[in-house]
């Protein structure tokens, strides 16, 4: 049995499914998706708290990754694939036609499992996005750069060397070095897809300290493997099996009193 400490959990046990729309950054709505013939989700319903952690699991395969590209359409770059339902974020249908989908790519970032730095200085990798932006004021990317790896609490670390390669960092440096240039273009929520699996314990636990600040000013998805870091650092977490979502609810009752066999069986190590 998955020994969880209790204290880990917030009392948080608002009602998912009947959030007020100030407090939900994305509603999904029978959201369906297809890679040519494999079908790689089916009818998910749900709203993602804003200013929260929400966190995916399941058993490989069960779609954690493909449901967590739909939220910045990052499909739309996979050949043959097919959605059908809605995704609404802050009350509008991201989907509908005339998106500007480098628009919605800003206000949802995404960092993905392994840390992916450009070869650049760790000054140029924080600022990527915004000299893409046509941005090259010295002073506003200074300020950036520090706000960017402030919040990515990396800046005490890298603050002397702001000038080397971004390559010369540990992996877990690099992986915070990736999530202050998503920071960086001042985006609402962040997207991360396993972001600790290539990392050590210790910076793996570095990481989620930092998640758990982030969600004072961003709402925060993330996909894990990993059961105790979802108890760990996320405020909802949603159990997914074969393309469906099974149970999705509060963190302390998804993991100490699950309403699904299906649920309960895999996070008691039972499947999965
Ligand atoms: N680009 C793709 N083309 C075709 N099929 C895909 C593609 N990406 C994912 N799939 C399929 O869609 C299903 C869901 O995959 P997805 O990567 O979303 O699952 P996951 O739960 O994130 O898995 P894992 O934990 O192993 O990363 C799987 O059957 C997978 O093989």
């Amino acid at each position: 049995m998955l020994s969880l400490d209790t204290d880990l959990f917030s009392a948080n046990h608002q009602d998912l499914a009947n959030l007020a729309p100030e407090q939900t950054a994305f509603s999904i709505s029978d959201l369906s998706l297809c890679y040519g013939k494999t079908q790689a989700l089916t009818g998910i319903s749900m709203k993602i708290p804003k200013n929260q952690i929400t966190a995916f699991i399941g058993p490989s395969g069960c779609g954690k990754s493909t449901l967590l590209r739909c939220l910045n359409r990052m499909n739309d770059l996979i050949e043959d694939c097919h959605i059908d339902g809605k995704i609404e974020l802050d009350g509008a249908d991201i989907y509908r036609r005339r998106v500007d989908v480098a628009a919605l790519r800003r206000k949802v970032g995404m960092v993905f499992q392994r840390p992916n730095p450009f070869p650049k200085s760790i000054y140029e990798n924080v600022i990527y996005g915004l000299r893409l932006q046509g941005i090259n004021d010295r002073r506003r990317l200074d300020e950036a750069v520090e706000k960017g790896l402030k919040a990515a609490a990396l800046w005490d670390e890298v603050k002397d060397r702001l000038g080397r390669s971004a390559l010369e960092l540990s992996g877990g440096q690099q992986q915070r070095l990736v999530i202050a240039r998503a920071l960086a273009i001042e985006p609402k929520v962040l997207l991360l897809d396993e972001p600790t699996s290539a990392l050590d314990p210790l910076s793996t636990l570095v990481i989620e300290e930092l998640l758990t600040g982030l969600k004072r000013n961003y709402t925060v998805v993330i996909v894990t493997h990993n059961m105790q870091q979802a108890a760990r650092v996320s405020d909802n977490t949603a159990y997914m099996y074969m393309g469906e979502l099974i149970e999705y609810s509060d963190t302390n009752t998804l993991f100490t009193t699950p309403a699904i066999k299906s649920t309960e069986d895999y996070i008691t190590g039972r499947m999965g």
